[in-house]
């Protein structure tokens, strides 16, 4: 992982996505990046459960995706993040490369259904981040790719309750699944599978 200060790095980060979502009009243009407590607290969770196949949904500049590899490159995981803008995607390879985390992830440039339908598992956590519309047939593809032990993860569900409504739906249909929606930044539903 190089010398890096990985915390600071990401505090660094996160200042920057804020200032840029200020002035951007178009929300096509905002990296909305994901609230620091919320991914510490993603990272905390990936790290002591030894999270090895994480699946990212809607990667931005990387921000949540380099969490998500710090807490993989602790026990030799690695992580796949899909985003469909191509800018974004170049700025997320440019960021994990200066965290030194680069060769942890595989970025994934296109619209993250399609991806999912041709990726392969078996995947030991799943972390929805981008098109909650789109969800519920992610999970559907997704679930003969999840380890037995898994936990799917999904953030704004405080902040964007009727977008989300159907994929809690669809984990309600997952008895299988213990969840909980956990009220730290926007909301985040935790569903967890043991194997
Ligand atoms: C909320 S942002 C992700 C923020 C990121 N997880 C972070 O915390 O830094 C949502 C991202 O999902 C991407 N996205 C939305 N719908 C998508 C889709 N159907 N396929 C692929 N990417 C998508 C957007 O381009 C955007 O960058």
């Amino acid at each position: 992982m190089g010398n890096i200060d990985v915390q600071a790095f990401l505090e660094e980060l996160y200042a920057q996505g804020q200032a840029n979502d200020a002035h951007v009009q178009e929300r096509g243009q905002k990296m909305l990046n994901l609230e620091p407590e919320t991914a510490q607290f993603l990272h905390i969770l990936l790290r002591s459960t030894r999270r090895k196949h994480i699946l990212e949904i809607g990667t931005s500049n990387g921000y949540s995706t380099t969490w998500l590899a710090w807490a993989a490159s602790e026990h030799g995981g690695h992580v796949v993040s899909i985003d469909r803008d191509p800018h974004k995607h170049e700025l997320a390879d440019a960021n994990l490369r200066q965290a030194g985390l680069r060769e942890l992830v595989d970025l994934k440039c296109g619209d993250a259904t399609e991806i999912i339908a041709n990726l392969s598992g078996p995947l030991d956590c799943v972390f929805f981040d981008a098109d909650r519309y789109s969800a519920p047939a992610q999970v559907g593809l997704l679930l003969p790719k999840l380890a037995p032990d898994v936990f799917l993860l999904a953030d704004n569900v405080i902040s964007h309750p009727d977008e989300i409504t159907g994929y809690l739906k669809t984990l309600d249909e997952l008895p299988q699944f213990e969840k909980l929606v956990i009220p730290i930044g926007k909301g985040l539903s935790v569903a967890y599978r043991s194997a």
